[in-house]
């Protein structure tokens, strides 16, 4: 049968790339998407501004929701400083097991935790079962109607400390009104937007940028 656009992006990883360079992976993705295949990939240009947040915020706990095939979390674990962990959360099995090797290709294995599984069904168990008590930063960008929801059940969970940085994609294309209204007017988030364009695209999108205020 017919190979999955995933899987032909690892492939592009595999031949283009070289094992354990970061920066080819993502080259070699961004070539791909720009040049074969389109795919939901943050991009280069919005992930410039995720690697100019992260590198700012030098972050210890970092929490991503919506792998796919794990670009942005190798763009995000290789700015990371030792003993720093990424735990990144993908309930599409398929999308895992390709963003396992796209991750491995990168040599970023160590810093990165794959889990397996909805978005709300980890969240409450971050604590006892990894042992975190609070998230530095969180990159969301899985289904953009769970943006809203599995924000406020990080509050709940008390993940997001004062300072806390939740970066958002996609606020513009596809959108994700209800989340951009509570952040923005909200008592809890001092935020803001980065104004970018759709992956690979003359579209606009952009990142909101999120502080949790405790
Ligand atoms: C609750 C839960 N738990 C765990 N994993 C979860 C989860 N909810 C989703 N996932 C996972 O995350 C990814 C989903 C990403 C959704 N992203 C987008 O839909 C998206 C779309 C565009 C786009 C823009 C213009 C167009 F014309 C077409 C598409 C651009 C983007 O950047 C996107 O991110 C995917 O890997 C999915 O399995
Ligand atoms: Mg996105």
């Amino acid at each position: 049968t017919r190979s999955t656009r995933p899987q032909r992006l690892l492939k592009a990883v595999q031949k283009h790339a070289t094992r354990g360079d970061p920066q080819s992976v993502i080259s070699a993705i961004d070539h791909f998407c720009r040049h074969s295949e389109w795919a939901m990939n943050v991009g280069d240009e919005k992930g410039s501004i995720l690697d100019s947040v992260v590198s700012e915020l030098n972050p210890e706990k970092v929490l991503e929701l919506g792998t796919y095939c794990g670009y942005s979390t190798v763009r995000i674990a290789r700015l990371l400083p030792p003993g720093a962990r990424l735990i990144t959360l993908e309930f599409n099995a398929d999308y895992a097991a390709i963003a396992r090797q796209v991750i491995a290709w990168a040599g970023l294995e160590d810093k990165v935790q794959l889990v397996e599984g909805a978005s709300e069904d980890w969240i409450p168990r971050m604590k006892e079962h990894f042992g975190i008590e609070t998230f530095d930063f969180v990159f969301l960008d899985h289904w953009k109607d769970r943006y809203l929801p599995d924000t406020k059940l990080m509050e709940d969970c008390g993940l997001l400390r004062k300072g806390t940085v939740l970066l958002a994609d996609n606020v513009i294309c596809p959108g994700v009104p209800d989340y951009l209204e509570y952040v923005r007017n909200g008592l809890f988030y001092k935020s803001c937007y980065f104004k970018s364009h759709l992956e690979y695209t003359k579209a606009e999108d952009g990142l909101e940028k999120s502080v949790f205020l405790g």
